[in-house]
């Protein structure tokens, strides 16, 4: 079936339409429980609600005295008061003894506040002089005191669904004792190279041929934005063997990446098979410099009824990058689960001109830069040196940013401010 699917799309109609298309795994049946330990970089499949209070108990923020307010709130460094120190309270020990009128305890950071006092003193601020302790300055009332649940109460939402998990995620669910985490499964990302000229790294070139660069970087980006890249390697320009690999594909991932064969060659197959397939065929170009020809669509599930999502992605170099950066990337966030799935747009000046035919959205690859010391400088984009070609993927590495000249704008000058896309 093809859907309007011969109309040439704006970028932000393709990122609309892809991201209805992209429905996130399921968070129950998709999901599986990981040892917190396993559990770094991926998407976190239920709300955690905190078991505890955070703080667990009210305890000491400062190695000190903990006193009664109500003993000390008049003393001045005219009228110092004292305190008899009843009790030594580290951390991890329980008080022995509650305090009373006249009384202090000896107080380290991080252990329980003792019955009977309300505030801590920090030990700068006092004199000990054996089992007594001299104040010269009134403390604030509960003054550095960390209050049972003043953090958090239990039962109430810790990290919300959809997370990706990071270093300090991971320390709040081992605070919650939470060990078994429930995270989304990976997504299943299938991978080919499609065409004739095509051969493996490894492998003397013949006059004619290239390496399959495409799979090694489409892989890599799969693998980075965590899901699990399944590479099928090379496919030849040939109907039956592109069709054996779409199927296989079919059968076991979520997501369909090709490169190569979607443009208007006699061997460009792609679009004509996903329709011999039952394809539904979304977008078959898009209004973008790299990246003009880009299928999008949708398959029938095979083994299970999720539709399959098929991108089939230009073979040049670039144009395969930048449209996997700007359209695919995305949805393959939403579908694991990622509540903040989306491109990271930043606007920024550029340090040199950017220029576009002006006929189609433009992506100039380069980096941005962080000023490196507190001199002035400030964050910026530069273009990658050397002939910016589709097909050049010799200046593309260590891109990290994209700079859109829009639709229509045939220039950016240098020092004028201009949006990026992150990547
Ligand atoms: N008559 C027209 N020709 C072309 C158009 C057009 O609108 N009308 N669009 C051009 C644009 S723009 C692009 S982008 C390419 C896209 O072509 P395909 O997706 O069909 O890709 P191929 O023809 O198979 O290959 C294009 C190019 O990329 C090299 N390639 C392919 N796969 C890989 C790989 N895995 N690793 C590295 N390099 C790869 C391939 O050798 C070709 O040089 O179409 C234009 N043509
Ligand atoms: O879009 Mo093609 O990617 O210009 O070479
Ligand atoms: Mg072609």
């Amino acid at each position: 079936m093809v859907c309007n699917s011969n109309a040439l799309w704006s970028a932000s109609e393709a990122e609309a339409h892809i991201n209805q298309l992209a429905q996130p795994l399921d968070p129950q049946r998709d999901r599986e429980l990981l040892p917190l330990t396993q559990s770094l970089g991926r998407v976190l499949a239920d709300t955690v609600t905190s078991p505890l209070d955070f703080p667990h108990w009210d305890n000491s923020a400062m190695d000190g005295y903990a006193v009664r307010f109500a003993d000390v709130q008049q003393c001045s460094a005219d009228r110092p008061i004292t305190l008899a120190v009843v009790t030594e309270i580290p951390a991890g020990k329980i008080p022995q003894v509650s305090i009373k009128a006249g009384q202090a305890a000896r107080i380290f950071t991080g252990a329980m506040v003792p019955l009977g006092a309300d505030t801590i003193v920090m030990q700068e601020d006092t004199e000990r002089e054996g089992d007594r302790v001299i104040l010269r300055q009134a403390p604030q009332p509960q003054a550095f005191v960390r209050h049972r649940g003043s953090f958090q109460r239990s039962g109430e939402p810790l990290l919300p669904a959809g997370i990706q998990l990071q270093a300090a995620d991971l320390a709040i669910l081992a605070a919650a004792q939470c060990t078994q985490v429930p995270v989304y499964r990976w997504l299943r990302v299938a991978i080919f190279a499609t065409g004739d000229e095509l051969v493996p790294p490894d492998r003397p070139l013949q006059p004619g041929q290239i390496v399959d660069s495409n799979s090694y970087a489409l892989a890599a980006l799969v693998q980075q934005g965590g899901a699990l890249a399944q590479v099928f390697g090379i496919v030849p320009d040939s109907r039956a063997d592109l069709r054996r690999a779409i199927i296989s594909a079919q059968e076991s991932a979520d997501v369909i990446l090709s490169s190569g064969g979607v443009s208007v060659g006699d061997y460009d197959y792609i679009d004509e098979l996903l329709q011999d397939l039952g394809a539904t065929l979304h977008i078959r170009s898009v209004a973008v410099k790299p990246g003009k020809p880009l299928t999008v669509a949708t398959l029938p599930g095979v083994g299970d009824d999720r539709p399959r999502l098929y991108f089939g992605l230009p073979g040049n170099p670039v144009s395969s990058l930048v449209t996997f950066w700007r359209f695919v990337q995305p949805a393959l966030q939403r579908l694991s689960g990622r509540r903040d799935a989306g491109c990271r747009w930043l606007t920024v000046p550029t340090a040199e001109d950017l220029h576009s035919g002006g006929g189609r959205e433009t992506y100039v690859w380069g980096r941005v830069t962080w000023p490196q010391g507190g001199n002035g400088e400030e964050i910026q984009f530069n273009p990658a040196p050397g002939y910016q070609n589709s097909a050049n993927l010799v200046n593309l590495a260590q891109t990290n940013a994209l700079a859109q000249v829009p639709l229509g704008v045939k220039r950016i000058g240098a020092g004028d401010r201009v949006k990026v896309l992150l990547v």
